[in-house]
């Protein structure tokens, strides 16, 4: 028996290139940030992100949800509605044919019962004029139901793509960087692809051959009751290892595509990590990471496999079982004249034909587990975003008081990396924020930026919480960028669609971004693959060039020039300054030789905010900071 195999669609590569910051590894470069703009990228860089993001759930788990058996359901009925009229054409089409497909074995055993009569050639020949109908109408209703049913699956993709494509956009950004970038690209590909060929495959199929089943099980029974009772027997056959079968599919294809998601996030990490695994020399515990994943698939598919390889061979004798023991019965039957040779052969006929519908239901119903899994994962996105509108952002109508009151955040919920902290920026203010290694620096610079949501206490501007603010308002640079397919042009346009081109190279000037000056083909170079790969440090000063583009109310630096050597990021950062004169700049040090130029310096130490003042007034009080600026400079 050949069974049509469905095929999972293979994943697509994402359009848009992979940030291209030289010393990134497992980074994950954010889309969108609430209340910040896209020029932005946000996270951390090389070995500190290896360590530590994407942060997977305690135990392993993703980091974004699965939606349980009756979400997926009510979604799926969501489409059928959507699209009622689509759905019930492809359903009543489906429906005739398979009345068509039931003429030809009845007639077939009239044929036989009329020869032995002795009846004419005519009579015969009307019969299998009749068969001849009965078949062609067959073929033409069922590609007619196909077309229906294929268009039905098409819309019903698109609107789970369009609505997978908002919620993706929704996404908190946190929440986007820890679900890391392998896991979204799979919901995104495989599982769509595998959801859209259920819905225009799998869910018609399906339950036509559930129409067909006491259909043909019915003519059969009504040709000889005895006889037609032997398809009983396999149905049986089949129900058992059906229910055995579907009682262990579920969570073996939810374990298979986790465990593909997982790898797909391990080869993702150390492509786009590369070339800092070649600089530590990470490459064996890098490779023995991603093999580790693969053992994993390996043994996810390998549970699935088993599963099909006790189903299939239990689906093939209940589908000859029937035919085999009606041919044997019909045999004596007829033997003893208890039935016709007609009826015998049409019920052998109707047996056999019943094996093609249950076929195609089990088949379709071990797709139909893997399409369910993959919904569940699609539709898992709903569950971070929900479906209600998003709340129109509100603009900010102060003077630009950044003000954090009783600030804390966890990552993990349990310890806290920014505790208690209140802090009021002023206006046009220059604030630099130092502090050891791990005191909560970087995760500040992300909470005033509305990247990350605060565990507790508010980040506000003008009394409106940042993360709800319009994008461009508050923008946090960090070493991490995205750099999109298309020209140079199209990626600094980003930030200022109405710009023109003397705008676009003022910024890449400002930023000393000297080698746009000598491309030959300017801003229409082409960036990404195919064109151009600027290096980091390039890169970087294409970020900085959007975002000044951008000219937001608010700016974080965190590490922003960190990939720049130290001549050129320190030219960068004044005419940065000069640019962005009346702004606000918080700036993330991790080099002290900007905090001279600050307004107000703060210390961060394990959390906790410990010193604000000038820099004199800090290297006065012989703190921390004093410390630091000593060590700084050498003393
Ligand atoms: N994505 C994350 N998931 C879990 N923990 C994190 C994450 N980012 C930071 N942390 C933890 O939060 C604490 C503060 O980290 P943070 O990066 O904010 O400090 P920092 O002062 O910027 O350090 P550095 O100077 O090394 O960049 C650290 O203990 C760090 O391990």
């Amino acid at each position: 028996m050949t069974r049509p195999r469905p095929e999972r669609t293979p994943a697509k590569p994402a359009r848009e290139t992979a940030g291209k910051a030289s010393a990134q590894t497992a980074g994950t470069a954010s889309v969108r940030t609430a209340g910040t703009a896209s020029a932005t990228t946000t996270g951390k860089a090389s070995a500190k992100t290896t360590g530590r993001a994407p942060a997977k759930a305690p135990g392993g788990a993703p980091a974004l949800p699965v939606a349980a058996g009756r979400d997926v359901l009510r979604a799926a009925l969501a489409l059928v509605r959507a699209d009622r009229r689509g759905f019930l054409a492809a359903v009543l089409l489906n429906v005739c044919a398979v009345g068509a497909g039931l003429v030809a074995p009845w007639l077939l055993g009239e044929i036989v019962e009329r020869v032995r009569d002795g009846s004419g050639v005519p009579t015969v020949d009307r019969l299998a004029a009749g068969i001849l109908a009965a078949s062609l109408a067959q073929i033409l209703l069922t590609r007619w139901a196909r077309l229906h049913a294929h268009r039905f699956g098409e819309r019903a993709q698109a609107r789970v793509r369009e609505r997978f494509a908002a919620r993706l956009l929704a996404l908190p950004p946190a929440v986007a960087e820890r679900a890391g970038t392998g896991d979204l690209v799979v919901r995104g590909t495989t599982d769509i692809g595998t959801v859209g060929t259920t819905l225009r495959d799998a869910g018609p199929e399906v339950f036509v051959a559930a129409l067909q089943v006491p259909l043909i099980l019915g003519a059969a029974v009504l040709v000889s009751p005895l006889l037609g009772a032997c398809g009983v027997l396999g149905l049986a056959v089949t129900w058992a290892a059906a229910r055995w079968y579907m009682r262990r599919a579920p969570a073996a294809y939810l374990a298979e595509g986790e465990a593909n998601a997982a790898l797909a996030e391990e080869v993702t990490a150390s492509a786009a990590g590369a070339r800092t695994t070649e600089v530590y020399g990470l490459a064996a515990r890098r490779l023995a990471r991603v093999l580790d994943r693969v053992a994993v698939a390996h043994r996810a598919r390998e549970g699935t496999l088993a599963l099909r390889s006790v189903l299939f061979p239990a689906v093939d004798f209940g589908a000859f079982l029937p035919v085999a023991a009606a041919l044997l019965l019909g045999g004596l039957l007829h033997a003893h004249g208890l039935a016709s040779l007609g009826a015998v052969l049409a019920c052998a006929l109707y047996l056999r034909k019943l094996s093609e519908p249950v076929d195609i239901l089990l088949q379709w119903l071990e797709f139909l587990q893997r399409g369910t899994a993959s919904f569940a994962r699609v539709e898992g996105l709903g569950l971070v975003t929900g479906d209600a509108p998003v709340p129109a952002p509100r603009a900010p109508t102060g003077d630009g008081t950044l003000r954090l009151a009783g600030v804390r955040h966890s990552y993990d919920g349990d310890r806290d990396a920014v505790r208690d902290v209140d802090l009021t920026v002023r206006p046009g203010e220059r604030l630099v924020v130092v502090g050891p290694s791990g005191a909560g620096k970087t995760t500040l610079g992300r909470l005033v930026s509305g990247a990350e949501t605060p565990s507790g206490g508010a980040v506000t501007l003008d009394g409106v919480p940042v993360h709800t603010l319009p994008p461009g308002r508050v923008v946090l640079v960090t070493q991490e960028h995205h750099v999109f397919l298309g020209t140079l042009r199209e990626n600094l346009a980003l930030a200022a669609p109405d710009a023109g081109d003397a705008d676009l190279e003022r910024a890449l000037a400002t930023v000393g971004a000297d080698w746009a000056r000598e491309l030959p083909a300017g801003l229409d170079t082409v960036l990404g693959p195919g064109g151009l790969s600027p290096d980091g440090a390039a890169v970087q000063q294409l970020s900085l060039a959007r975002t000044l583009l951008l000219d937001p109310g608010v700016l974080v630096l965190d590490e922003a020039t960190s990939l720049i050597d130290p001549r050129t990021a320190r030219r960068t950062e004044r005419a940065l300054a000069a640019v962005l004169a009346g702004r606000t700049v918080i700036t993330v040090a991790h080099r002290l030789h900007t905090t001279r130029d600050a307004d107000r310096v703060a210390v961060m130490e394990d959390g906790a905010l410990t010193e604000l003042g000038t820099h004199e007034e800090l290297v006065g009080a012989g703190g921390t900071y004093a410390g630091l600026w000593r060590a700084w400079h050498g003393a």
